[in-house]
Formats: structure tokens, sequence, C-alpha cells
């Protein structure tokens, strides 16, 4: 027999591998070894270090009882704490829509009371449509002057709905006090200079997640469920410094496994950490992950730890067959792999966002949506594979405002190098292409819109593709397109054609 140790951040589990792991914190990583090593012969099986990393201090063993007591017996003094073995079981993530005012706070609380098997690490986003109201707030102060920030609609909305939210839940004012006050002086301080770039709007956005989440924790702890409020940016979640569109870099893994743990094994109580947020790595300022970036932290957080699930709440019964906004009549697809959902989210699906399926993918961490508002509802589980025998078309997409470039060359007839040109110039400027046709000699592409994300960047990047490209063929620029997309079985695209044409 075989047991499999590996460290935090391991790509693929065994498929051996049981779920309940044991947590052990050790000090260098010689020991790692010696510890693998012990733990082996004193129980008479084989150990095999799967993953090994200097600097990472946290080590997991797939454990049987069997193997807890051995470790126990075997252990030395601060390797194993007791409490690991009740260790985080789940990701629960919860949406502006589920976390949108006191009685909804309620809810998500009863909720998470109601599975008290799961120990759960809670990711929420803002209260409602806290985002939006903050950037239209910081819109506005760049021209209203400093002695009319204060009358700014969407502040006094957002001020309104916190201190009203806590009164009803009946926590502290102080519990926000601060943040209300410094997201008053941040606003004075973009009508001063009357600049807002992108780092300073994902700092005002920040307030969001920092308030929802301070509010929820403390009203947990007010009906006696303990719990502790994380910002994500000071747990390490690092990312590139893209502002509004940051990427999560691979060290957020193990920094936030070490944090969330080592807190959870010396004073257990239910973490609660902002969504969307993280920091630059050589800026340290605070970035946001793109709109509907909390799903990508719960996935962060769900691979970091090697839990069980990751759920994530929505105002919807699951991912649907289409956008509900355009067609009421909707339903919940069960069953989605990976693949699947991360096509349906990157062309446009908003229910998910588009790199959220990465980490759980690479974690292989089943996700599963489900509705707040509704959870009888069994919602929708992604995992690595399903059956696909019956499966023809699962969804229908449509991605609007896209850039599409014609391209049209005459030379291309027997030509060779011609696409390689084409692609190295889009390289060169460093935006992604999304979907391309070819014919002998002309391409059809369309421009991935979050590299295009402000309106005087798209003007001038367009502009200069275009004049590079020009150089080479000639080009016609599509403005205001949308790209419908179909996601099915791959084995049937001829029958899914067929259909829709
Ligand atoms: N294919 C789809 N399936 C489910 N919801 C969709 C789909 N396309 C668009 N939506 C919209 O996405 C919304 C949920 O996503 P989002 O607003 O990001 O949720 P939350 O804020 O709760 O995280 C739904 O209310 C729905 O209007
Ligand atoms: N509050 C952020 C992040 C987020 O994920 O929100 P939601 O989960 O409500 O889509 C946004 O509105 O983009």
């Amino acid at each position: 027999m075989e047991i499999a140790m590996h460290l935090f951040g391991v790509q693929t589990p065994q498929p051996a591998f049981s779920r309940r792991h044991l947590h052990c914190q050790l000090l260098s990583s010689q020991k790692h070894l010696h510890f693998a090593t012990s733990v082996a012969s004193a129980s008479g099986l084989r150990c095999r270090i799967v993953q090994n990393c200097r600097s990472w201090r946290v080590l997991r063993v797939s454990c049987e009882e069997r193997i807890v007591d051995v470790l126990k017996r075997n252990k030395t003094k601060n390797q194993i704490c007791d409490g690991a073995l009740n260790e985080l079981t789940c990701v629960m993530k919860f949406g502006g829509s589920s976390v949108a005012s006191a009685d909804r706070m309620r809810e998500v609380a009863d909720l998470i009371l109601k599975f008290p098997e799961e120990k759960p690490v809670i990711v929420l986003s803002a209260m409602g449509k806290t985002t939006n109201k903050l950037l239209l707030a910081g819109e506005k102060a760049v021209s209203c002057g400093i002695s009319n920030v204060s009358d700014i609609d969407e502040l006094s909305c957002v001020k309104e709905l916190h201190l009203r939210t806590m009164d009803e839940l009946g926590i502290d004012k102080s519990t926000v006090s601060t943040h209300l006050e410094e997201l008053d002086q941040l606003l004075k301080a973009i009508a001063q200079v009357k600049e807002l770039t992108l780092r300073t709007k994902d700092y005002l956005v920040s307030f969001g997640e920092c308030m929802s989440t301070r509010i929820f924790a403390a009203y947990l702890n007010k009906i006696g469920v303990k719990a502790r409020q994380y910002d994500a940016f000071d747990i390490g979640f690092i990312t590139t410094d893209d502002f509004t569109n940051a990427d999560i870099l691979e060290a957020t893994y193990p920094a936030v496994a070490k944090r969330l743990h080592s807190d959870w094994i010396s004073d257990p109580a239910i973490p609660i950490v902002t969504g969307y947020l993280g920091k630059g790595w050589r800026s340290c300022a605070v970035t946001t992950l793109g709109r509907g970036g909390s799903d990508l932290t719960a996935t962060t957080i769900g691979k970091a730890l090697g839990l069980q699930e990751i759920q994530v709440w929505k105002d919807v019964d699951g991912v649907l067959t289409c956008d509900p906004n355009i067609y009421p009549l909707a339903e919940p697809v069960p069953h989605l792999t990976f693949e699947e959902a991360a096509e349906l989210a990157y062309f446009g699906a908003q229910v998910l966002h588009p790199q959220s399926m990465r980490p759980a993918r690479e974690g292989d961490i089943p996700v599963r949506v489900k509705n707040s508002y509704n959870p009888k509802a069994p919602g929708t589980l992604i995992t690595r594979s399903r059956d696909m025998s019956k499966a023809v078309l699962t969804s229908i997409v449509v991605k609007r405002n896209v850039t599409m470039l014609d391209i049209v060359s005459t030379r291309m007839l027997g030509q060779f190098g011609f696409l390689a040109k084409v692609f190295s110039i889009f390289e060169d400027l460093g935006i992604s292409v999304d979907v391309v046709a070819t014919s002998e000699v002309s391409i059809s592409l369309t421009l991935d819109p979050s590299k295009l994300w402000s309106r005087e960047l798209i003007q001038q990047e367009l502009d200069h593709v275009v004049e590079e490209l020009e150089k080479i063929a000639v080009v016609n620029l599509l403005q205001h397109r949308s790209i419908i997309s179909l996601i099915g079985n791959v084995q049937r695209s001829s029958l899914i054609l067929e259909k829709v044409l």
C-alpha cells in the first residue's frame, strides 16, 4: 500500500488520493523527507513526495484513521496540531445579489449554518450594485469640484446602504466607519486632482468588498458564530499590476494556504474573505481581478487549500442554457466540464468570471453553481469530465461590443508566412485575439474586449493595429459587432450546425 504526501499547490491529485487530509506544520524543507520517511517506516507504508518546494512549509498527508494514529504517535513538537483534523472543507462564494441587504445577509448566514458539517471559507462580493455606484461616484468626482463631492448621489447611496444594513443587523457602526470616512477623503482627492486613474479606480471599488465582509463577519460573531474577516490583498493574493484586470500569480497559492490554514489551526474561526481584490506584485497597490472577479477569488482559495468543493452562490438556479435576460425560460444545465464552463464564461455568459475555472481545473476541485434565493434547486456541477453521450447543445452565449478585423491579402494565394506576420503584429502590440476564420485570401478575427478596457486606449490601440496591418494587407475595421457562441458536443458539431443554419 502507498500513501501520497504532497505540498499545497499540487496540480493533479492522484486518483486514489483521499480528500480527507491531515495538515502538518513542518519547520524546514529538509524535515519533509525526514518526516515522510519516519511515518512510512513506523506504519509499514510506502510513501512518496509528489511535489516539493523549498519555500513552502505546509505539508499535506493523505490519511486514513490508521495513518492519523501513526502520525500522532510519531509527532515531534509542533509538528501536528490536533485541530487540523477538523479542517476547512469548502469555499462558499456569495455574489453582490446574495448580500444586497441586511435580510439577504441574514439568509446567507442561515444558509451557511444549515451545513454544520462544512467548515467553509466564505468569499463575498460588494453589496448589491456597490461596485457600479463607486465607479460612477469616482467619475462624477473628477468634474464636480471638491465642495460638491458629498452631494454625489451614488456616494450617499453607498453610505446609506451600509449604515442601514449595520443598523438592521444590530452591529456597531464603528465596523466600517473608518472606511466610510476614507471613502469620502478619496473622492475629494479625486475631485482635487480631476483625474481617475485605473490604479485609483481599483482602490476606490475595493471599499465595497472591504465593507461587506466586515459587516458580515461582525454579524456572524454577533449571532455566536466565530468569524474572522480578511482583506485578500493582506493575505497573499499577489497579482500582476494590470489595474482593473489583474491576473493571479502562482505565489498566491502557497501564501494564501499558509495564512488561512495557520490561523485556522491556531484559532478556528470562519474566514470571511474579500472577493475580487489583490495586491500588485510590483506596485504593492490594491488591484482588482476584472468585473465579477470574486468567482476567481473563490476558485483560487479552493485550489490553494485543496478543498473538497467550491460553491458559487448566485441569484439564478445555476448556469442556464442562455442569458435569462434575453430568454426568461432558459433552463439550468445540470452538469458541465471545466472546459465548457470556461468557454461559456469567456464568450460572454456573465454568470462566471472567464478566468475562474483555471484554478478549479488545475486543482481538480468540483465547482457547484447554486441559487442563494432557492437553495433547494440542484444547481450546476462543474467537473473535469462528464457523460457526453447524450449531450448535443449545452448553451448559447452572446458577447457584445466586439471589434472585428477583416484582413485581405491578394498575395496570400500560395504564399507562406502571411498568417505568421499578421499574428506577430498582435503579439508585438500585446493584443489578444478571440475568434479567427481564414480563407485562402482573407482572415477575419475578433479582438478580446477586456484588453481594450479604457476608451482612450481602444482608439489608440486600434489605429496602431490597423496601421501596422495595412503594411501587408487591406484592412477593414468593424466595431460594435457580437459573437454568438454555441457551446456543445464537438462530436455532434455537424448536427448542431445543420439545425442552427
Ligand atoms: N448562461 C447564463 N446562466 C446564468 N446566468 C446568466 C447567464 N448569462 C447571463 N446570466 C446572468 O448572470 C447573473 C449572475 O451573475 P452575476 O451577476 O455575476 O452574479 P453574482 O453577482 O451573484 O455573482 C444572473 O442573474 C443572470 O442574469
Ligand atoms: N463586486 C465586483 C466583484 C464581483 O465578483 O461581483 P459579483 O460577484 O456581484 O459579480 C463586481 O461587481 O464586479
